[in-house]
């Protein structure tokens, strides 16, 4: 494996043992009322499920990189938490984490104002765990939240799979779809769709669902999606993730299907591109950034694999996973790339003038075009 790295390098190894203080989400977490300020605008998604089940171990690993092992010694929740993720106009919204014990009838929760204003609402299920309870528990929340909000998007993560084996995963899935449909179908509910998802924080299924969450509450996905089509179609790239990068999970992907081999490659590409620059790319005294407009990096594998890594915001890369025999027309992929980074600038803009994504999407960029094997075809 070879690695190309684009990076300046510091003339002297400082050691950071992880991202630079300004390379990353504010951790700022803040106590909150239970009644949330009419100004919170922002897409909201609710983290709630049993006591243990392992809500703020999500959280905290999918998006302030913590270590798994670590999340052991968190300690429970007794109030709700309010994690703001802002990094664009893309990857903006808030996390809210419940404690276990949350009580629906308890005057002082106003869960109508909370729902009224919610996006997504991830119920976690301990799949270690009987889940009896949580079942019930699952029932209760989202035909409330159904009745005030029925635009919300109900994700259901059946975590710690970790410890099931694959026939067990499989039935615990099974089983846990038949019973909180049949108890949806039995209150008349059957309009109110649940997704289902196994996780875990021991390997890359909590980013990937994560993912598919987040991308539900971006409005722009369509044009990001389309972008992508046309980038790897005309470079000849097999598959292209569009990640941000403090948190790894992908915003948008092409429109092939993803499997999950290649997304955990490209995260594991993001890490040593980071960690690299994290050591070797900041200044003695630790300033200038583990990641900028510089950023990318080439890595070619030994089965012919290539994966190339770009900025394309202060906060996404698009990383891409293509054949060596492709590769050789990098200057094309360049180009490319040049008019999607500058969509891409586009879209941004158009997420805050919102009036202007129609013009936008019928004007795609002017990429070269080029046929499998080479040849050059109409522009598109
Ligand atoms: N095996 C395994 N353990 C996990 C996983 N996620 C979380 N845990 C563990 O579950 C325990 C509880 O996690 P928390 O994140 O504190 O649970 P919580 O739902 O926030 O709990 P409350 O704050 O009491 O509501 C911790 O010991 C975590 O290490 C997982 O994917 N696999």
């Amino acid at each position: 494996m070879s690695i190309q790295y684009e990076e300046p390098l510091a003339d002297s190894y400082g050691v950071v043992d992880s991202f630079p203080k300004d390379f990353g989400y504010g951790v700022e977490e803040a106590d909150i009322d239970d009644n949330p300020a009419p100004s919170d605008s922002k897409p909201r998604i609710l983290l709630m499920g049993l006591r243990r089940s392992g809500k703020s171990s999500i959280q905290k690993v999918v998006f302030h990189k913590m270590s798994p092992n670590e999340t052991l010694f968190l300690e429970s929740t007794n109030k709700i938490y309010k994690d703001d993720i802002s990094n664009s106009s893309f990857v903006n919204f808030q996390i809210w984490d419940f404690p276990g014990q949350v009580d629906f009838f308890d005057p002082t929760f106003d869960y109508e104002m909370i729902f009224r204003g919610t996006g997504a609402l991830i119920f976690v299920i301990d799949a270690q765990d009987d889940y009896m309870e949580a079942l019930g528990r699952l029932h209760l929340t989202v035909s409330r939240a159904y009745r005030v909000n029925p635009e919300i998007n109900f994700e259901v993560f059946i975590h710690k799979v970790d410890g099931l084996s694959d026939d067990h995963k499989i039935e615990t899935q099974r089983d846990i779809h038949q019973r909180a449909n049949d108890d949806l179908a039995d209150a008349s509910l059957e309009k109110l769709h649940l997704s289902f998802y196994l996780t875990s924080i021991y390997d890359h299924s909590i980013f990937e669902a994560f993912s598919k969450v987040v991308q539900k509450l971006i409005p722009q996905l369509p044009t990001l999606e389309n972008l992508l089509n046309i980038f790897i179609s005309n470079s000849g790239i097999e598959k292209a993730f569009l990640f941000d990068v403090v948190s790894k999970i992908y915003i948008a992907t092409d429109s092939s299907p993803v499997d999950m081999q290649s997304y955990e490659l490209c995260c594991d590409m993001i890490d040593v591109v980071i960690d690299v620059s994290c050591i070797y790319g900041l200044k003695e005294d630790g300033s200038g950034s583990a990641y900028d407009k510089e950023s990318m990096a080439i890595i070619k594998l030994n089965n012919t694999t290539v994966l190339y890594l770009k900025e394309v915001t202060k906060f996404l890369a698009l990383v891409c996973i293509l054949r060596e025999e492709s590769f050789e027309r990098k200057g094309l992929i360049d180009y490319n790339f040049h008019c999607f980074r500058k969509a891409i600038h586009e879209v941004f803009e158009v997420g805050i003038s919102t009036q202007r994504i129609g013009s936008l999407l019928s004007n795609t960029p002017n990429m070269k075009a080029v046929t499998h094997n080479g040849t050059p075809r109409s522009p598109v």
